[in-house]
């Protein structure tokens, strides 16, 4: 595990923010950090980065320790929270320049992490002129330029149109498959980052609701067959009477548990003989944004 937290807590004065966290996140993973707007992240993200000390619970990070080993650990994580520092009247390329002198890495990783970002064609533009993608791809070079193994950020695509939410996306994508980072991405929004994740864990009120394989929390969405006819009620009598458990009935759909290919067949018959129209019947998986709203709101899945 690159981080492995057991029972983190903290609290802002009597509000306790963080509870008893205990987090897993596996090394070459993009681990989506999920929760509500006030949920917790960016606390549990300033606990992992020492900009806040925790006050009870264990952290370890690459293995360490993270209370005895803290400047060797800190060295190996590139982080962006909030709005990257960029000077706006310096070039995207300049900003980097500046960031490698101070930091004493060799200079030729400036264009390698403009490369990277596929800033190249834009690096001698005033960083002040960038599109919030552009400053988000640049503060996330700065982070990168000293070749972290890790790298956690904080709401990265917030802000961002669909084109800008793409390009970071597969931008994260490279960094873990071709140059085996760790990356650790808190959103309030799962549809911004289902695409990416290959885990995911899921906060509210400081609480862990969800954490695991995205394919597991795919998993815990059942499938429903939806139905579309002109008589929703007869319908559902009729299926409710033959042992169905009917989910929604709206004017003109309704459904059912998802069984099997067959049972959906048999369902279809039945109505038809019942003289009950059937427009469409299919098998049908309930999104994952709402599964995400489901956990957060505390309701059963
Ligand atoms: N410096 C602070 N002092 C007191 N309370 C704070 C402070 N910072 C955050 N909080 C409270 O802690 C809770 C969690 O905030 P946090 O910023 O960690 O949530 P978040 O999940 O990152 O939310 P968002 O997506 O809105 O940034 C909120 O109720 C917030 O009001």
């Amino acid at each position: 595990m690159v981080i492995e937290t057991k029972d983190l807590t903290f609290k802002f004065g009597s509000q306790t923010v963080v509870n008893s966290l205990s987090l897993q996140v596996p090394q070459g993973s993009i681990y989506g950090f999920l929760g509500p707007n006030g949920a917790g992240k960016t606390t549990t993200i300033k606990l992992l980065l020492n900009l806040l000390k925790n006050e009870q619970g264990d952290i370890k990070i690459f293995g360490l320790d993270f209370a005895a080993n803290r400047t060797k650990i800190l060295a190996q994580i590139g982080s962006l929270i909030e709005q990257p520092a960029i000077y706006s009247h310096l070039s995207g390329r300049e900003n980097l320049k500046n960031r490698a002198i101070l930091l004493q890495v060799d200079e030729s990783r400036v264009d390698e992490m403009l490369q990277l970002v596929q800033l190249t064609e834009a690096a001698h533009k005033k960083a002040g002129k960038y599109s919030l993608g552009m400053k988000q791809r640049l503060g996330i070079a700065l982070a990168l330029l000293p070749d972290p193994k890790l790298l956690m950020l904080d709401e990265p695509t917030n802000g961002l149109d669909p084109n800008g939410i793409i390009e970071i996306r597969e931008l994260l994508k490279r960094l873990t498959k071709e140059h085996g980072k760790t990356v650790f991405i808190s959103s309030h929004l799962l549809a911004e980052i289902e695409r990416m994740a290959t885990h995911v864990a899921i906060i509210n009120k400081g609480e862990l609701l969800f954490q695991g394989e995205i394919k597991e929390l795919e998993g815990l969405s059942k499938p429903q067959v939806r139905i579309e006819t002109a008589n929703t009620v007869d319908a559902a009598n009729l299926l409710t009477k033959n042992g169905y458990v009917v989910g929604e009935v709206n004017d003109d759909h309704l459904t059912v548990a998802f069984k099997s290919k067959e049972d959906t067949g048999a369902i279809n018959a039945m109505l038809n003989q019942a003289g009950i129209s059937v427009y469409s019947i299919h098998k049908v998986q309930k999104d994952l944004e709402n599964l995400f709203l489901n956990i957060t709101q505390n309701q059963a899945i």
